[in-house]
């Protein structure tokens, strides 16, 4: 057992299940008052842990855990005034509260970007249980980016194949499949 390597504090303890017929729920940011909130409308899909630097992560966590839903189905409830993008020049334009600095969701505007129509987001804000758990980790070696020593990789492995997150340094073969598909397209081949 690797339990003592802490992934995220909604897969440290053992992935809950997804509810059926999900209705979704209201995602709020970390102010202790004046809260964005962001309403999404029904089930999220390709839920992850992602280790890359630029997904938001809660303070100690070693991952992210984001997942992705239609954009038309996501919508700024309140305190929308308090959101920026964080880095415009990004494909996923993260849009986080100025004050708390949570990431509240993620936009693709590129219209020829593979996952275009799709926003991400963090379940692990709103209060609602049900959301579909993640299903694998993304960009686990991107860690080490962030400072963590590459000898404590084989660790951070093994409890992510315990958890039932397949361990990538991408993202899953089904969504690189489809990029590789997008791009096959796109060149008409
Ligand atoms: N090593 C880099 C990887 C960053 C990266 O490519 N992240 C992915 C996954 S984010 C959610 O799964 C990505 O698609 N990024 C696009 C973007 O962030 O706009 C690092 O750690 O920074
Ligand atoms: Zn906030
Ligand atoms: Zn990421």
């Amino acid at each position: 057992m690797n339990a003592s390597v802490k992934i995220h504090p909604a897969v440290d303890n053992g992935l809950k299940p997804a509810a059926e017929n999900f209705a979704g729920g209201t995602l709020s940011c970390g102010c202790s008052s004046n809260k964005v909130e962001v309403a999404i409308k029904g089930q999220v899909a390709h839920n992850h842990v992602c280790g890359c630097s630029k997904c938001w992560k809660p303070e100690g966590a070693l991952f992210a855990q984001i997942a992705v839903v239609s954009r038309d189905n996501v919508s700024v409830t309140a305190n929308g005034d308090k959101l920026a993008v964080v880095d415009t020049n990004a494909a996923i334009q993260r849009h986080a509260c100025k004050e708390c600095g949570v990431h509240m969701y993620g936009r693709i505007e590129n219209t020829g970007h593979p996952f275009h129509g799709l926003d991400f987001v963090h379940t692990e804000r709103s209060t609602a249980s049900g959301w579909a758990p993640p299903e694998f980790a993304a960009f686990v070696s991107s860690i080490i980016e962030a400072g963590y020593k590459p000898d404590g990789m084989g660790a951070v492995r093994a409890r992510l194949v315990e958890l039932n997150l397949p361990p990538y340094d991408c993202l899953s073969p089904p969504l690189m499949d489809a990029i590789a598909a997008h791009s096959a397209k796109s060149k008409s081949l």
